[in-house]
Order: structure tokens, then C-alpha cells, then sequence
């Protein structure tokens, strides 16, 4: 899909729609990141993989201001990621997609009202029947039956809320898409389910995708480029097959590890 040189009249020209400079994040003694630096370029699906705890969710939410970093220089879609501007904050919020760990969904709320929320909070003049049309639509190309749009979360599988609280990050039509381990919890065909998903969604709508994972099949089946975190740093952004020669323990571990070499087999079919 061609993609414009501009978002919401900001002009992006050929910047990626986020770079990452000195990025330092602190929790009293602990130092979790320590100058990280990266970059996202547009239309690509970023991994981003590390030990757990190694500052994951900590770079997304300092990414998206929902954190304030101890430092750092965060540029996102043309704008300065750590202003406490309304309208940088406004430019943010509008065109950014979140999906969180948990799927974050309101639980009193229906899907389909779940969908709605970021609809009406930014179009409230629009008809509550378009509106719900709107939602319908994104709950079908989350891939969910119709008839989930009047389901509470609870009365969902894990994979449905998963794609429920899809639907609700794709509300907007966001150009940017963040995943918080969005195949967690999923059985293997469910997960596989949603890799192509989210395959589908960015070749079909040009999306841009932050993706937070600990699953080496996404890694391998649907990352263009999979950053490491590790040593408090982006220790490496590459595609995954360069990653795999990665001098570093962590790495090492994990790549060749014996889920590293299974994930390669089915995805490669070499051992
Ligand atoms: N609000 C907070 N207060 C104190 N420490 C925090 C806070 N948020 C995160 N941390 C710490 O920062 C470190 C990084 O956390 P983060 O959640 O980013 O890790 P992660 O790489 O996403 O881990 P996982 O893979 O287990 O989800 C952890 O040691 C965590 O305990």
C-alpha cells in the first residue's frame, strides 16, 4: 500500500516513525535501561526479544509516554514522544494502536462497546449506528465472529480476547501498531492463527508494528528485523537469521538453544 509522506499533517519525510536515542530508565537502585537506541522503520514488524525483565514493556510505554525515562530522546511519528504538549499527545494517541499484555479490556463493557470507546472519545458527533457499523468492522478484520459484538470479555477464549482487544487498538485505523506478547497464553495453532493475522494487517493496510515476544515462531515466521535487550541496551538490531551468529550468551541461548533450532526447523525446514 503507498504510504503518505505525511501523518495528520506531520511531516515524517525519511525518518523512521520511531527512533530511540539514550534512552535511561531507572527504578530506585535498579538500572533497567542504560542509553537503549532504535529505530522502527515504516511499514516494517519489529521484535523486540530480551530475558524477562529486561526492560521490554519499560522501552514500549517510554515510547509512548505512558512512562517517563530518566533520559532519552524519543521521536514518534514526526513528533517528540516526550512532550507534554496536548496536541503531541493528541497526534500520539490517534495514531498509535496498543494491545497490552492482558488485552486491557474494559470487562463491564461488550466487545463491541470495548471497540467503541477510542471512537467516541475522538469522533463524539458520530451517529451511534455508524458507530457501531465502525466497530462491527474491526471486530470482522480482527477475525472474530460477528456475533462476538455483543459478548462480554469473560465470555470469550483467551484467543478471542486477544483478538477483541485487537480490534479495539485497530479502532482508529492507526498507522502504528504495538503488541505487548500478543500470542501469550495461546495454544500453538491459535498462535500460529495470529501471526498470520498480524501478517495480513500490515501487508493489507501498511501497518508499522512493535512487537514485544518470547515466541520464536513469530520471531521467525513474521519479524522483519528482531532487536535484542540485553546488558540494559539494544545490543543488536537485525533480521532473525543474521541474530542467530550473534556472539552473546543470551543470544546464544536463545536462538540455538533447543526451541531456537525447532522453530528454525519449521520455519526454514533446515535443522
Ligand atoms: N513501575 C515499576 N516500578 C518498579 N520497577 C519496575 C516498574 N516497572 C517495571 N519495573 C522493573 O523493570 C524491569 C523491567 O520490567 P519490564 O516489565 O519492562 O520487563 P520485560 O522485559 O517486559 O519482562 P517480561 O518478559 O517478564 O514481561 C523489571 O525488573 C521490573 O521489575
Amino acid at each position: 500500500m503507498p504510504q503518505s509522506n505525511t501523518i495528520d499533517g506531520v511531516v515524517l519525510g525519511e525518518a523512521p516513525l520511531i527512533r530511540v536515542r539514550g534512552l535511561v530508565n531507572r527504578f530506585g537502585e535498579q538500572l533497567v535501561h542504560d542509553g537503549v537506541d532504535l529505530d522502527v522503520q515504516r511499514g516494517e514488524i519489529l521484535g523486540v526479544v530480551g530475558g524477562s525483565g529486561s526492560g521490554k514493556s519499560v522501552l514500549m510505554r517510554s515510547i509512548l509516554g505512558l512512562r517517563k525515562p530518566n533520559a532519552a530522546r524519543i521521536q514518534l511519528l514526526g513528533v517528540d514522544a516526550t512532550s507534554e504538549d496536548p496536541a503531541v499527545r493528541h497526534h500520539i494517541e490517534r495514531n498509535t494502536g496498543v494491545l497490552f499484555q492482558d488485552g486491557a479490556l474494559f470487562s463491564s463493557l461488550t466487545v463491541g462497546e470495548n471497540v467503541q470507546v477510542p471512537l467516541k472519545e475522538y469522533y463524539p458527533d458520530l451517529p451511534r449506528s455508524l458507530r457501531y457499523e465502525l466497530a462491527l468492522l474491526k471486530i470482522k478484520l480482527a477475525g472474530l465472529p460477528a456475533n462476538a459484538i455483543d459478548k462480554l470479555p469473560s465470555q470469550l477464549s483467551g484467543g478471542m480476547r486477544k483478538r477483541a482487544g485487537l480490534s479495539r487498538a485497530l479502532a482508529l485505523d492507526p498507522p502504528l501498531l504495538f503488541l505487548d506478547e500478543p500470542t501469550a497464553g495461546l495454544d500453538p495453532i491459535g498462535a500460529a492463527a495470529f501471526d498470520q493475522l498480524i501478517l495480513t494487517l500490515r501487508n493489507a493496510l501498511g501497518l508499522t508494528v512493535f512487537l514485544i515476544t518470547h515466541d520464536l515462531d513469530t520471531l521467525y515466521t513474521i519479524c522483519d528485523r528482531v532487536a535484542v535487550l540485553a546488558d540494559r541496551k539494544v545490543i543488536a538490531t537485525a533480521p532473525v537469521a543474521a541474530l542467530e551468529q550473534l556472539d552473546h550468551p543470551w543470544v546464544q541461548d536463545y536462538f540455538n538453544g533447543p526451541r531456537g533450532r525447532a522453530a528454525r526447523v519449521v520455519t526454514e525446514g533446515n535443522p
